[in-house]
């Protein structure tokens, strides 16, 4: 006898599936950039961020991003599957397949450019169609197997969303909004170093040449240490150019300090998982630096 149709047993597939879809744009990254999207839009202009511009603006700049990670996904699958912390990944554990991938990718990145070409403008459309292309293509399927300094150049793509939240509102490019690219582009090294110093195996084994691989770890302590003190210049840049005033300077001279401190730490005085710690720390800078930027511009005007 045939089994009578259910509709409530297609559901959780369906929300599996989903799920499995919106975890290859890598949310919490995506959700971070989309703050110093929101922070290059407000810093552009000194009254309120037009709606428009706003929304279309956020929501193109997601997407794209979005596609560029899926995209991210489907080229790492292989490597993917062989490490630890990325082994349950949707691609490698079969939850999508390869082509149902790049088509997502596709779409998505598509959707996003037309939002921005039609309901932004070109110049924002094309910036982050470049930033798609600087991650998807020349970091993750180039720059990432070919060099050590593969995340110091592929950093570009990632620290450009302040300058593409800039041009949504402004439709120009202004060097306050580089002096944003320029500060994450600094932080990205510390940032993600730390992570690999605790991954180096894993790296290792699917011949990445990430930097603690290549020159190794203590080398790679130092590297983050002198980036650290990097980035404390390239935040002050914001304060000397007449950009931010005092609450930005005293609260990104705090993060500073602090980022410094867990770097040095690292080189000089490290324990059992404190290169974890310094990574989770960059993460929580960053938020601050940018939360900081927003409440000291709406202080300042
Ligand atoms: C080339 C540049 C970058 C590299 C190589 C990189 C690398 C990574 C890696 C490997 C992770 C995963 C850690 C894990 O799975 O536990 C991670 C997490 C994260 N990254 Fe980055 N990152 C970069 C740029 C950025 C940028 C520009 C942002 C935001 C503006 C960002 C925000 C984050 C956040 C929020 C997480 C935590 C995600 C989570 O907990 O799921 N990263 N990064
Ligand atoms: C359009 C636009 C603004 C693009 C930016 C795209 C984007 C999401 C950049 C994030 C950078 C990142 C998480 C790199 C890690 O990749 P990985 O391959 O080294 O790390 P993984 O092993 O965790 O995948």
């Amino acid at each position: 006898m045939a089994k009578p149709l259910s509709i409530t047993s297609s559901l959780p597939t369906f929300s599996v599936t989903w799920r499995a879809y919106f975890e290859m744009t890598k949310p919490k990254v995506v959700a971070l950039m989309l703050l110093t999207v929101l922070v290059g839009m407000c810093l552009a202009v000194p009254h309120a961020v037009p709606v428009q511009p706003l929304l279309a603006g956020m929501l193109g700049i997601a997407m794209m991003a979005g596609s560029a990670a899926a995209l991210n996904h489907l080229i790492d699958r292989r490597i993917d599957g062989l490490m630890a912390r990325t082994y349950n990944r949707p691609l490698p554990k079969g939850r999508i397949s390869a082509s149902r991938a790049l088509i997502f990718a596709a779409c998505l990145g598509s959707f996003g450019f037309i939002i921005l070409y039609l309901w932004v403008n070109p110049l924002t459309a094309w910036l982050t169609f470049a930033s798609l292309i600087g991650y998807a293509l020349v970091y993750t399927a180039y720059l990432k197997r070919a060099t050590s300094q593969n995340i110091v150049i592929g950093g570009l793509a990632g620290a450009m969303p302040p300058l593409l939240g800039w041009t949504a509102v402004t439709n120009e490019l202004h060097g306050h909004a580089l002096l944003l690219v320029i500060i994450i582009f600094t932080w990205t090294p510390p940032h993600f170093w730390a992570l690999a110093i605790h991954r180096r195996a894993e790296y290792a084994k699917v011949d990445i040449p990430m930097l603690p691989v290549t020159h190794g770890i203590e080398f790679t302590k130092t590297c983050i240490l002198l980036y650290t003190v990097l980035l404390a210049v390239a935040c002050l840049l914001p304060v000397l150019v007449g950009m931010c005033g005092p609450a930005y300077f005293v609260c990104s001279s705090l993060l500073s300090t602090g980022f410094i401190y867990k770097a040095w730490q690292l080189k000089y005085r490290d324990h059992d998982g404190l290169a974890m710690q310094v990574f989770r720390f960059s993460i929580y800078h960053l938020m601050l630096l940018f939360m900081a930027l927003l409440l000291d511009h709406y202080l300042w005007n």
